[in-house]
């Protein structure tokens, strides 16, 4: 089988050394390229970067050397990830849609523009169908760009989705998050900042999780070239970042329109047998279960929980009634896996299925 040739911008970061791990042992797409910035450029992977996964970088990486964020430099890429820092990922992301290439993306900056996908993989492949609109948009023959979600964005939405799916539409969403230090990439947050601490703010991080939901729950219009994003419910996120490596924790309150709400144990059994669509087509990555319930009251944890279905699950524990909404519950998040690099790979083995690379 021919493999997809694949750049990864950002390569050198957080979210880069995740791409780099998660593809190196990908059945169906082969590190081609790789950049970051000049600081950067042209140095060998192995000599550029600090690397912080606990795995050792593999080897083919090891020598390659870094390019510059050119379109011109991968242009042989049949698909370029981008785990490029939000003050640049604008600008080149659209430099490289330009030159008709396809683009897989992490940051921010495209989230909310009309004709871009925020596609978590588990949730909401169906808003691949704007893709066609896109590419006459920007007169494109095989390019594209698609974005997933903030990280914490990405563990409420798998949780909320057969929800709504099962129960219809959610009218209130309270959702307070203790996030990993590696959301905030490296060297992030300082030591003497977070050691022995819990800081109550993460910059624009709510304003995402309040927009996004809406985004993603929503749907595409019938002529498959506007999202309609959810115009009824009321999204309110509280964020902090705690000294915890990796794994994003949210305690969750909702409460659904329809009245009587359902009872926890109809929760549980919703969200235990809710299968994506990316793991009925049988997509590599995609988890044997996207969402895993643990029954014990002390769970979930992200030491414990984050590498749950390699990363590409969400944990739920202690799903109960709540007396000011109907229900609430505790979910965990991989960041860097689901919340990141893993939704950008799973959405382009989505998209490769669907027949939308030219490889
Ligand atoms: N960490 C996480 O959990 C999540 C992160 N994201 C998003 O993913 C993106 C990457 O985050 P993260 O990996 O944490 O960030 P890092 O700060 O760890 O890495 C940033 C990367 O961008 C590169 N870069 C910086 N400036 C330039 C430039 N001028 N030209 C080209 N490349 C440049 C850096 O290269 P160099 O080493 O050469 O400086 C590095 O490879 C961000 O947009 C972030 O918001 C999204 C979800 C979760
Ligand atoms: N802000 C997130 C990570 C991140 O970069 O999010 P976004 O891709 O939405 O900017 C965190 O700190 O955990």
């Amino acid at each position: 089988m021919t493999k997809v040739k694949t750049g990864i911008l950002g390569a050198t970061g957080t979210v880069g050394q995740r791409f780099i791990v998660l593809l190196s042992s990908h059945p169906q797409f082969i590190i081609h390229s790789i950049g970051a910035s000049s600081r950067s450029a042209g140095k060998k992977y192995v000599e550029a970067t600090k690397w912080k996964m606990t795995s050792d970088i593999p080897e083919q990486v090891k020598e390659m050397v870094i390019k510059e964020c050119k379109a011109e430099f991968f242009n042989d890429c049949d698909v370029v990830f981008s785990g490029l820092d939000s003050d640049v990922a604008g600008e080149i992301e659209m430099e490289f849609l330009k030159a008709d290439l396809v683009i897989f993306s992490n940051a921010k900056n495209y989230r909310r523009d009309p004709v871009v996908p925020l596609i978590v993989p588990t949730v909401n492949p169906s808003h691949f169908n704007i893709i066609p609109h896109q590419r006459s948009v920007y007169s494109l023959k095989k390019g594209m760009l698609v974005t997933n979600s903030n990280c914490s964005t990405t563990g409420l939405v798998v949780a909320l989705k057969p929800l709504q799916d099962a129960f219809g539409p959610i009218e209130s969403i309270i959702v307070q998050t203790m996030q990993a230090i590696s959301g905030a990439g490296y060297p992030g947050v300082s030591s003497l900042d977070i050691f022995d601490n819990v800081i109550p703010f993460i910059s624009g991080e709510e304003e995402k999780i309040e927009y996004e939901t809406l985004k993603i729950l929503g749907e595409l219009n019938s002529n498959q070239k506007e999202f309609k994003l959810l115009s009824s419910t009321n999204v309110s996120a509280i964020c902090n970042r705690v000294p915890v490596i990796d794994g994003h924790t949210e305690c969750v309150s909702i409460k659904f329109k329809n009245q009587p709400s359902p009872s926890p144990q109809q929760i549980i059994d919703v969200l235990d047998s809710y299968a994506c669509e990316a793991q009925k087509i049988g997509c590599y990555s995609a988890p044997k279960k996207s969402i895993i319930i643990r029954y014990d009251n002390d769970r979930p944890q992200p030491r414990l929980d984050r590498d749950n279905g390699n990363g590409y699950s969400v944990t739920i524990g202690r799903v109960r009634k709540c007396n000011v909404l109907d229900v609430k519950f505790t979910l965990l998040v991989h960041n860097t896996v689901l919340g990141a690099a893993g939704s950008s790979i799973l959405n382009a083995e989505i998209a490769l299925s669907k027949g939308l690379l030219e490889i």
